[in-house]
């Protein structure tokens, strides 16, 4: 049964008749290869990326799994029409955490026509494309049970800057936004989600070694999509991941770097990074005033005892 994906935070959607992606039960994501070249292009990418032999099998896991195409019933009720069968990323993650940020100071590629390239350096220039090298598309973030999932407007997220982006990177790993959403976010999943051993900094930190390197893609906007399950996240289990998604402009890199992109990620690496360095700093101030042991909270007792033993 095909439905419209519930966790979807950017680009074409499906609801209201419109013409966007599908997924199954079986965990199959069902993108419409899209007119002007760009389905052809994606498809193209995809047959190429997972026909080359150079590209390691830590790089791959980077990517969606790719199952050709399909011609299946538009959303939009147009009919039967060739789609894209991709590995639906977040499937099986009952309540994730998911932000989508568009990777790159420029949005267009060289080839495009004029009217194109106007378009995207207008939203390049308008969000923080241009000053950050990336700009966020669209986030969810899960709460509680109660006030479910904080997310902002469409145009809320397209007129962040500087500032904006680092509060919402913030937020991304925050447990109390359903209090307030302008309160001070606590960053409380900071250290498993963003931190870790694995976690989406390491992660990030793999993938740039491999665009310091690759010259066989440019990756013109495509998005990093990063998520993980807050409900496990004080367990330990909130298994964050980072993808690259949306390779309707991927063009040949003929020998040559993907600065546009290599840049973009290293900022959003030292956003991360901050966040994290200044986690770990309240982490050691905690421990210093012995309030946590072993990473985990002490409890009142314990805090206690510790006062009347010293
Ligand atoms: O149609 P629009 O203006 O919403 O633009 C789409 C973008 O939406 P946004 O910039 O967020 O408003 C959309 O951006 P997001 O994925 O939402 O970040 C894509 O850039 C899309 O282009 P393509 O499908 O990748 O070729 C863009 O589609 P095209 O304009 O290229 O069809
Ligand atoms: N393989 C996937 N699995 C799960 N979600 C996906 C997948 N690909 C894309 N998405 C979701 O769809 C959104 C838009 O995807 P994208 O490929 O950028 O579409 P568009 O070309 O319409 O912009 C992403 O932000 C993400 O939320």
């Amino acid at each position: 049964m095909l439905k419209v994906p519930d966790h979807q935070v950017a680009g074409h959607r499906a609801d209201r008749g419109k013409l966007g992606p599908l997924v199954d039960d079986s965990g199959r994501f069902y993108k419409p290869l899209q007119s002007d070249q760009r389905g052809d292009t994606e498809v193209a990418f995809y047959e190429s990326f997972y026909s080359n032999t150079e590209i390691p099998g830590h790089i791959r896991k980077f990517f969606p799994g790719f199952h050709g195409t399909q011609i299946i019933e538009a959303s939009d009720g147009s009919g039967p029409q060739p789609h894209l069968v991709l590995e639906d990323l977040v499937a099986g993650r009952m309540n994730p955490s998911v932000m989508d940020i568009k990777i790159g100071s420029r949005t267009w590629y060289p080839e495009a026509s004029e009217q194109y390239i106007q378009k995207c350096l207008g939203k390049d220039r308008n969000s923080t494309s241009v000053s950050l090298g990336f700009r966020i598309s669209g986030l969810k973030v899960y709460q509680n049970s109660e006030a479910g999932f904080w997310q902002p407007e469409k145009k809320v997220v397209y007129s962040f800057n500087a500032d904006g982006v680092r509060s919402a990177l913030r937020k991304f790993v925050s447990s109390n936004l359903s209090l307030d959403p302008d309160a001070d976010p606590d960053c409380l999943y900071a250290s498993t989600v963003y931190g870790h051993r694995g976690g989406i900094l390491a992660q990030l930190l793999q993938l740039k070694e491999w665009f310091e390197v690759q010259t066989n893609y440019h990756f013109y906007s495509c998005s990093l999509l990063i998520f993980y399950d807050t409900e496990s996240a004080l367990d330990g289990l909130a298994d964050p991941k980072v993808k690259l998604v949306d390779f309707a402009h991927v063009m040949d890199g003929h020998g040559v770097i993907d600065h546009n992109f290599l840049g973009g990620l290293c900022s959003v690496i030292k956003f991360i990074r901050d966040i994290v360095d200044e986690d770990n700093k309240c982490a050691k101030c905690e421990v210093n005033l012995g309030l946590k042991e072993n990473g985990f909270y002490k409890s009142n007792t314990e805090i206690e005892l510790d006062y009347e033993a010293s």
